[in-house]
Formats: structure tokens, C-alpha cells, sequence
């Protein structure tokens, strides 16, 4: 896949920027009608706010059933809020889904494709949508489905799905994409190949939301985002900077020799910068102060322990979501498990 994306004719730039977010949610609320027999209404996002600028990878992160379909099938217009607002380049999906439709490409998550339609066909026939499509030919080759183009839809790979789905999200050359749990049920090489699409793409000018509930996805991928939690924004900012602002926690992992085992346990639950000592497979994990890699590493050579390795375990989007809301984070779990108390240094 090494073609290059047409480039929109609308694209907006980056690099000549535009007056104004490309999207624009404010205080969106939305609900849903409750279980038959009952008169009060499932609340699938309680409070949604969030701006998304031009040619930004902008990510809306969160666990299943968070309210993350909701909030971008608002902004596409495909569903009517409750309160609240949703600008997509200044104009309102709700009053004029016609307009927001032409600039606005959308790869949902499920396809509502015909099992027996092909490739070409299906490329054809949302072309047809459009005013100005873009050029189907370079999007084929773009997104390596040439060799597939007479293959029906039920015949294809996951992979080849996928990729049709942004090509279909792409094919009226709309400025602002989105793309709703792109790389669910991919093998790893595959989820790859997805990501580096999805840079190409937004290389090319388009502003794109990236639904996910894959912490590591948003976090190698988007340049800002939003985690929400059961309909409600719980973080915001850059990867970085949602890393940057947790407390001071540092993890070590560390593997020693069988027979120093006990030594190095006893050794480390005595230190001033370690808080908690767990077992992890034939690991240990200590955390601690910012200080607790010097400190275990300096009272095992006191004690003659050569540990066969150590690491400092990478803080993530998983610690923020732990941070934010005093939970686990179970992406197919809206009420994800709670965390206990901190652990003892004590086995
Ligand atoms: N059409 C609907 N009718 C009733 N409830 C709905 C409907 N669509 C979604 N919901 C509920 O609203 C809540 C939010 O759903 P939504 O699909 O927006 O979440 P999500 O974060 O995208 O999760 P997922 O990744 O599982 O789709 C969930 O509890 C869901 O069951």
C-alpha cells in the first residue's frame, strides 16, 4: 500500500489553517428510549464536549457503551440530540445534515453492505452520492483493493472489509472523516497496516475522529483526544500530556535468580520509595516513588543480588483511565471492575 491518496479538493491544510474547530460538540446530551415498559430513558451520553481541529488525528476513547457511537452519530447527523450542540465546519447536522454530508465522511461500525455486492460496486454506487467524488481508481490502489475489485463484499477478508469501509468513508474526498472502531478483530498486522492508513490519510488533509476503545490505538495515533465514561468526558488532551499530568507513580519489573527470591523481596518491601511489591508471573513489580528504580537497583547490590532483568514499566492511557475514574480499564466493560486499596509492601 504504497500509492498516494488522491488529495481532496477541499482538503483543508494543516498548514494554511482554517478560522474555527472543524467539529465542535458542546454539552451534547442524548438518550435513548428505556427497556419496553418503562417510561425513563437510557442516558447514552450525558455530557459531551469537545473541538477538534484542522488535520488533527482526534481520538474519542473509551469502553464499550461509554457513548462514543452516539456522540459522532450526532455529529453526522444520523441521530437527533437532546440538548446541547454539534458544528461540523460552523453548520449544524441536526438542520442541515444535507451540507455536513458533503464534507463529512463516515466509516460506521457495522457496514450495511449487501453480502453479494463487489467491490467495484459498492465504490460505484457511493460515488453516485456525490457531486465530485473522489477518483475511485487512485483510492482502489491507495487502499490495495485493486486485486479484490470484482470480489463480493462476504468474500473478503476483515482486513479487505476494513479498508473498504475508509475507502467508502473516503469517496465523496469529504474533509472530515470518521472512523468508528477501525481496527476491531484485526490480527496485529493488519491493525498496523490500519494505522499507517490512517496517517496517510490525514497526511493528505483530512481532519479525522477516531473512535476506539484500544488505549494503545489513541495513544500511537491521535494527537489529541477525549476519554469519555459513561456519557461523560473524563480526560482530554494530548497522549503526552494525560501521561505527564499522573501522580508520580513509578513501576519496575525485575526478574531475579530462584535462589535470591526471598532476599530480594524482604530487601525491597524495606525501602522508604517503595510503596507496593506484587508478583507478576516470574516477575516482580515494585512501585514506588519517582526514585524507586535508583533505590532498588541501588539495595540489590548492597546485597549481592544481580537480577537477571529490570525495566520501568511505561505509564499509558490505561494508568490515566485508572486515575480519572478509580477503575480498571475493561474496553468490552462499561462498568469496568473497581480498584482496590493500594497494596501492602507485605507478600
Ligand atoms: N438505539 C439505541 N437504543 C437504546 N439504547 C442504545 C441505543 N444505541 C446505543 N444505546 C445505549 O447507549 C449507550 C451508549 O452506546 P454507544 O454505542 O454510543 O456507546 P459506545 O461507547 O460507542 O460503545 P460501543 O463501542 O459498544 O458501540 C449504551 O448503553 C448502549 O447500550
Amino acid at each position: 500500500m504504497t500509492a498516494p491518496l488522491p488529495a481532496p479538493a477541499s482538503a483543508l491544510s494543516p498548514s494554511t489553517g482554517a478560522a474555527g474547530p472543524v467539529v465542535e460538540v458542546r454539552n451534547l446530551r442524548k438518550t435513548y428510549p428505556g427497556p419496553k415498559g418503562s417510561t425513563a430513558r437510557k442516558v447514552a451520553v450525558e455530557d459531551v464536549s469537545l473541538s477538534v481541529a484542522p488535520g488533527e488525528i482526534f481520538g474519542i476513547l473509551g469502553p464499550n457503551g461509554a457513548g462514543k457511537t452516539t456522540t459522532v452519530e450526532c455529529l453526522a447527523g444520523l441521530r437527533e440530540a437532546d440538548g446541547g450542540s454539534v458544528r461540523v465546519l460552523g453548520v449544524d447536522p441536526q438542520t442541515r445534515p444535507e451540507r455536513v454530508r458533503d464534507v463529512l465522511g463516515v466509516q460506521l461500525q457495522e457496514s450495511a453492505l449487501n453480502e453479494k455486492i463487489t467491490v467495484d460496486e459498492a465504490m460505484s454506487l457511493y460515488a453516485s452520492f456525490y457531486d465530485a467524488p473522489a477518483d475511485v481508481e487512485e483510492l482502489l490502489v491507495m487502499l490495495d483493493l485493486v486485486e479484490h475489485r470484482r470480489v463480493a463484499y462476504a468474500k473478503l477478508s476483515g482486513g479487505q472489509k476494513q479498508r473498504l469501509s475508509i475507502a467508502l468513508a473516503l469517496v465523496g474526498d469529504p474533509r472530515v472523516a470518521i472512523l468508528d472502531e477501525l481496527t476491531t478483530g484485526l490480527d496485529p498486522q493488519a491493525r498496523r497496516n490500519t494505522w499507517d492508513l490512517v496517517e496517510r490519510v490525514r497526511d493528505r488533509g483530512v481532519t479525522i475522529l477516531l473512535v476506539t476503545h484500544f488505549m494503545d490505538e489513541a495513544e500511537r495515533l491521535c494527537d489529541r483526544l477525549v476519554v469519555i465514561d459513561a456519557g461523560r468526558v473524563v480526560a482530554q488532551g494530548s497522549p503526552a500530556e494525560l501521561i505527564d499530568a499522573l501522580d508520580d507513580t513509578r513501576t519496575v519489573r525485575l526478574r531475579v535468580p530462584a535462589a535470591d527470591r526471598d532476599l530480594t523481596w524482604h530487601t525491597l518491601a524495606g525501602l522508604v520509595d517503595v510503596e507496593s511489591i506484587d508478583e507478576v508471573g516470574r516477575e516482580i513489580e515494585v512501585s514506588g516513588t519517582r526514585r524507586v528504580l535508583p533505590a532498588v537497583v541501588l539495595a540489590l547490590a548492597e546485597h549481592d543480588v544481580v537480577p537477571d532483568d529490570v525495566r520501568t514499566v511505561p505509564r499509558s492511557l490505561e494508568d490515566v483511565f485508572v486515575a480519572v475514574t478509580g477503575r480498571t480499564y475493561d474496553p468490552a466493560d462499561g462498568a469496568s471492575a473497581a480498584v482496590g486499596p493500594a497494596e501492602g509492601a507485605d507478600r
